[in-house]
């Protein structure tokens, strides 16, 4: 399959001519997995992402794919019954990318700690497994004495520490679950196009979506696509996209949160499994500390944010936090942010206006200031005939919905995800996490395919999705290490090492045996192993990578855990993309430049 730079002008060029069933808007996870759940309907999808697949929210997570135990304090019950539940189905539909790594969530007897103690998280986490179908299996929670706890974690504050609990989650690598649902959307006929912007709709004679306006990034040029049914899955910027409809007013109804992360090299913080702790500073916020490769990664934050969407910065404050925290949790190892080898910040999409659960001091009678200014906005811009009554409606509904709304925390927020289609006809998918993009989709599937039947009289086949692989998970999900055994093989067979061959094989899937084929039939790059030149040309000729940070952060784990070997790869990688995308020197300059942004953005030199 290819799906390359070269292939882009075929597609930007059948999304002109074809109408589509279904035009999605924005390549994070939710996108993606849209689209191949409608691709393999054998609905006709087109795909646009105005940045690299995954570059927003999906390529900036806690790279977990989890519950959200800490959310069962909040009550959020039903978040946590769908993302815990889905767990097991992502595993299943891509076996090469989460994989089982238990968490330990040590308590303390702080005063005033704002999470779990010894009793409610033993009830937390047997309800964790309930809801997850683990519980009675070998991957069912347990608790640890605080002797057991320091002999997993001799660096581990040993103060008032009361032991801990361990329960199953799931390490991810959020940028490729990304880019091989697209992939696989694109084997089944979608047309996926990165770099190119969605910049307005289009209308039919009843003033209803029948397709977008969208400037390709690359060449400047505008196109329009016509679609049936438009989905804006744009995560944080689904307001952005919703407003790009000057035909009514919009009632915003994103809070997006800004979460960061820090990466230093595991010598520095030594964490032998992901472990999940108050942060002591009684705001209810919890932090991870996980391996990953021969690093150690810690956050979060989750502070409200209205900054550029497309590049939330790591600030001091953020670096302070983390730092505070990691260090009063773990004393002996002093971190400073010298020691920060690379970092991230992204944006959760987190639905505004939802009251918590009525748990949360239910409905106290009165609303916020900002639902407040919300009526009084819609009655001036009525009055001055700007939206019609119906708008002013939409807004009043909604703050029935909101009576009990007060000011949440940021931390407070359901993570719930929301689908609802306009009048204009466009269908919005936001919120939700990584954890449940598939539920999430299967959702909007139903919607897609009864308004496709409903008014166009199609109908297509019957997915289930719950079984249908992604790229590269096309095996047996109870045996990730036998395959990862057998595919290694073949890539010893084409000449690379052991230690390279299982990385390939465990990192791709069954893509490996195309990364494999490959280093049989190209030589190696200038200053670059063979097994390091087949994975940049599958990527150039299958993964869509368009530049070099598309490649080093996202199809790789170079920028954010391989820091130590990152930089001899620059030059020969940047030469050999030159040479494949018939780059011309300002090209060359231009991406390299671009890239090194890109790494200092990472780690932190503007602050250091
Ligand atoms: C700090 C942090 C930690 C998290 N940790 C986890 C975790 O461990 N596990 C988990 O399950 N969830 C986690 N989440 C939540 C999860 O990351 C998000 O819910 C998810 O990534 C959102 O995906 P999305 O596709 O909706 O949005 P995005 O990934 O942001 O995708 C939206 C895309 O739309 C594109 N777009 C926007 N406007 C346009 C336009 N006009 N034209 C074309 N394209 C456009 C953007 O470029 C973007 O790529 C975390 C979130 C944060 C911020
Ligand atoms: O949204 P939060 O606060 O649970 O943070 C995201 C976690 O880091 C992982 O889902």
């Amino acid at each position: 399959m290819e799906f390359s730079k070269k292939s882009r002008k075929n597609t930007i060029k059948s999304l002109q001519e074809e109408e589509l069933d279904l035009l999605v808007i924005g390549g994070g996870i939710t996108g993606a997995g849209v689209a191949l759940q409608a691709s393999a309907a054998g609905i006709k999808t087109g795909l646009i992402e105005m940045q690299d697949f995954a570059e927003g929210t999906s390529s900036r997570s806690t790279k977990l794919v989890h519950g959200g135990i800490r959310y069962l304090k909040n009550f959020d019950v039903e978040v946590v019954a769908d993302t815990v539940s889905e767990r097991a189905v992502v595993q299943q539909v891509a076996p090469h990318i989460p994989k089982p790594d238990p968490m330990l969530l040590p308590l303390y007897d702080d005063e005033g700690a704002t999470t779990f103690n010894m009793f409610s998280v033993k009830v937390a986490m047997d309800i964790y497994d309930r809801l997850a179908g683990v519980e009675n299996s070998a991957f069912a929670n347990y608790t640890l004495t605080p002797e057991e706890v320091l002999e997993r974690e001799p660096y581990i504050k040993k103060e008032g520490l009361l032991g801990a609990g361990v329960y199953l989650d799931f390490r991810n690598n959020d940028a490729r679950l990304v880019i091989d649902n697209v992939k696989k959307a694109v084997e089944d006929g979608a047309l996926a196009v990165s770099k190119m912007k969605v910049i307005g709709f289009t209308y039919d004679e009843n003033q209803k979506i029948n397709g977008v306006k969208a400037r390709d990034l690359l060449t400047d040029e505008v196109i329009e696509i016509k679609a049936k049914l438009v989905i804006n899955t744009s995560g944080p910027w689904v307001d952005k996209v919703r407003t790009l409809n000057f035909t009514r007013a919009v009632r915003p109804m994103m809070r997006p949160t800004k979460g960061v992360h820090l990466v230093v090299d595991a010598a520095k913080l030594p964490v032998p499994q992901p472990t999940y702790f108050d942060t002591g500073k009684h705001d209810g916020r919890m932090v991870f500390a996980i391996p990953r490769e021969n690093k150690t990664y810690f956050g979060t934050t989750d502070t409200d944010y209205k900054g550029d969407f497309a590049e939330p910065k790591v600030t001091q404050d953020d670096v302070d936090y983390l730092l505070e925290v990691i260090n009063f949790r773990y004393p002996e190892a002093n971190i400073t942010i010298n020691d920060i080898e690379s970092s991230w910040a992204g944006l959760r999409p987190l639905l505004g206006g939802n009251a918590g659960s009525d748990y949360n001091g239910g409905d106290n009678g009165t609303i916020s200031d900002k639902s407040f200014n919300d009526v009084l906005d819609a009655v001036v811009a009525y009055k001055e005939d700007k939206i019609s009554r119906e708008d002013v409606e939409n807004v009043l509904n909604h703050l029935e919905n909101s009576r009990g709304e007060k000011e949440l925390s940021p931390s407070q927020v359901s993570r719930g995800s929301l689908l609802e289609q306009e009048e204009d006809g466009l269908i919005t998918l936001a919120g939700g996490k990584i954890t449940d993009y598939r539920k999430m989709a299967e959702g909007a599937l139903e919607l897609i395919r009864t308004i496709l039947a409903d008014q166009y009289n199609e109908t297509f086949k019957e997915v289930d999705s719950k079984r249908y692989a992604i790229s590269g998970g096309e095996f047996d999900n109870t045996k990730v290490t036998e395959t990862v055994a057998k595919n290694a093989k073949v890539g010893i067979e084409a000449g690379l090492s052991e230690e390279e061959a299982t990385y390939i094989a465990d990192f791709y899937g069954m893509n490996s045996l195309k990364i494999f084929a490959l280093a049989k039939e190209i030589e190696a790059y200038p200053g670059l192993t063979l097994a390091e030149s087949a994975r940049l040309r599958y990527g150039l000729d299958e993964e869509i990578v368009l530049t070099p940070a598309d490649y080093f952060m996202r199809r790789t784990n170079h920028i954010l855990f391989q820091r130590d070997s990152l930089d001899d790869l620059i030059q020969p990688v940047v030469n050999a993309m030159a040479e494949y995308l018939e780059w011309n020197d300002e090209q060359k300059s231009s991406a390299l430049a671009e890239l090194d942004e890109v790494i200092s953005e990472s780690d932190l030199s503007y602050l250091k």
